[in-house]
């Protein structure tokens, strides 16, 4: 029996009506939560990236690249106007 951990092969689940019951739902499910979180701008606070409009501010005519990897969270806090 060597090469097999004795687990349900891949084959056998992705074939199976249970598999399909339970994933029809949550592979959409999943597709939409995404969709969500980036359609609801979401992604953006959670992230720190900034929306299309806020590349550039009126104090900060510099793209908001963040140079220095110590202190990282703090310069994205001052980019965001923490
Ligand atoms: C909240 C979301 C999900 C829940 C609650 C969930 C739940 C489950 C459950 C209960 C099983 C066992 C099914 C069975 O034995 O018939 C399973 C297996 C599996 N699911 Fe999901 N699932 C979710 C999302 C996904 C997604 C998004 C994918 C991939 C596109 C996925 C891929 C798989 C695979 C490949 C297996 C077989 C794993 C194994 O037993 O080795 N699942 N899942």
């Amino acid at each position: 029996m060597s090469g097999v951990t004795g687990e349900r092969p891949f084959g056998d689940i992705i074939t199976s009506i249970r598999y399909w019951v339970i994933h029809s739902i949550t592979i959409p499910a999943l597709f939409i939560a995404g969709w969500l979180f980036v359609s609801t701008g979401l992604a953006y606070d959670a992230f720190g990236t900034p929306r299309p409009n806020e590349y550039y501010t009126q104090d900060r005519l510099e793209l908001p690249i963040v140079q220095d990897r110590f202190n990282a969270k703090q310069q994205v806090e001052e980019f965001i106007g923490k």
